[in-house]
């Protein structure tokens, strides 16, 4: 039998519109034979055009006011991140949310900077606990927290922006992956876009709504760090292609993204209302979940005798990928009372749902 995969970390490639795709690439190819051939060099922060696109469609999608000159594109958010570092002091402290992200969590270890970890309530991190720990640095995914998927009220955003605002030498880092795809509610707008004290440093990335492969991502620097970002980090080269920042330009201008978003929506709403329907029915009150009114993945927590590392063991017997929630549990805090797995569906069609839930409950029970 074939493997079904609850994986969060892979999208279904059979809806990428593969053809509108690569007729964007000959029209890039055909009208900016003059970009291809600048080296990069003189475009740091990537081609200008490009970013004119892409400040223009967060306007719309994201309500973030920026200028083309303030964004930064780059080969990956942890690249960026990497740069973004240095245009801080040396002794500058971060911190960050738990649960969290553990590839931001080993690329700050890796720098070995200050770092702590808040914990979360059910609207996003802790203000309480970030008062006491009080760093400079703050990173957090407000738009459906990774990996828990809280989505953070508009509240808890005004109040991470006041906190923000009260001295000078604090920043937020927003990292607004998965922002794309909001279910219940609708889309709220953006903490850079409701940042007016020049304090939010805004991430995004094309890894989830298009290609992860493209390796095209982008961060939006406030006036202040831009200057420093252009004094210190002005002489690194763009790390994205000319031929992917150009197609992906005319993928967006002639309207492609919006309609592309607009259907993996579709197929997602459908694909989840169906999972969690199959779920409930197969494992009734012996399941909670968390996190489900947006992104691409939620949580669940499971009533079983069994360990999590029994669990993994019969799963990856019955051919399901499936993954725990203990990695993204920051400084070895074990947060789950329960054995708690993440269920994405980017990659599960609806055909095998059934059929997976199924594998799921023969390794749970
Ligand atoms: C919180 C968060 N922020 C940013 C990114 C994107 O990083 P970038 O690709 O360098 O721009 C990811 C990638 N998360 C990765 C999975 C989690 C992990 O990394 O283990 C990639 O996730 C997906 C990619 C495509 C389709 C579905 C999921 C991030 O989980």
């Amino acid at each position: 039998k074939d493997w079904i995969s609850f994986s969060h970390m892979s999208a279904d490639r059979s809806i990428f519109p593969f053809e509108s795709w690569l007729s964007c690439e000959h029209k890039a190819l055909k009208l900016s034979r003059l970009e291809l051939n600048d080296d990069s060099s003189r475009f740091p922060q990537g081609l200008y055009s490009v970013r004119q696109t892409i400040a223009r469609f967060l306007s719309v999608a994201r309500g973030v006011n920026c200028f083309p000159e303030q964004i930064v594109l780059g080969g990956s958010t942890q690249f960026l991140f990497y740069i973004l570092r240095h245009l801080f002091g040396e002794n500058t402290r971060y911190a960050m949310e738990n649960p969290g992200y553990r590839r931001m969590y080993e690329s700050l270890r890796m720098e070995r900077v200050r770092l702590d970890t808040i914990p979360l309530d059910r609207k996003g991190i802790s203000i309480d606990v970030l008062k006491r720990i009080n760093p400079n640095v703050v990173y957090v995914t407000p738009s459906h927290q990774f990996p828990t998927g809280v989505v953070m009220p508009i509240s808890r955003r005004i109040q991470l922006l006041n906190w923000a605002a009260e001295t000078k030498d604090r920043y937020i880092i927003e990292d607004d992956y998965d922002s794309e795809f909001k279910y219940e509610t609708d889309t709220i707008p953006s903490l850079q876009g409701l940042d007016s004290y020049g304090r939010v440093i805004y991430f995004g990335t094309f890894s989830k709504s298009l290609l992860p492969g493209l390796r095209l991502s982008y961060m939006i620097l406030p006036q202040p760090l831009l200057k420093i970002y252009r004094k210190r980090c002005g002489f690194i080269m763009s790390t994205c292609n000319a031929m992917g920042q150009l197609t992906l330009q005319q993928f967006i201008d002639s309207g492609e993204y919006r309609k592309h978003i607009r259907h993996m929506k579709q197929v997602y709403i459908n694909r989840q209302k169906k999972l969690i329907y199959a779920l409930t029915r197969r494992f009734g009150s012996a399941m909670t979940m968390h996190g489900a009114n947006a992104g691409l993945h939620f949580n669940a927590e499971f009533d079983t005798t069994r360990s999590v590392q029994e669990i993994a063991m019969r799963a990856k017997a019955a051919r399901l990928e499936l993954y725990n929630l203990q990695p993204y549990c920051l400084d070895g805090t074990d947060l789950f009372s329960r054995p708690a797995f993440i269920l994405g569906f980017a990659n599960l069609p609806i055909e095998k749902i059934e059929e997976g839930v199924e594998r799921l409950y023969r390794s749970i029970f």
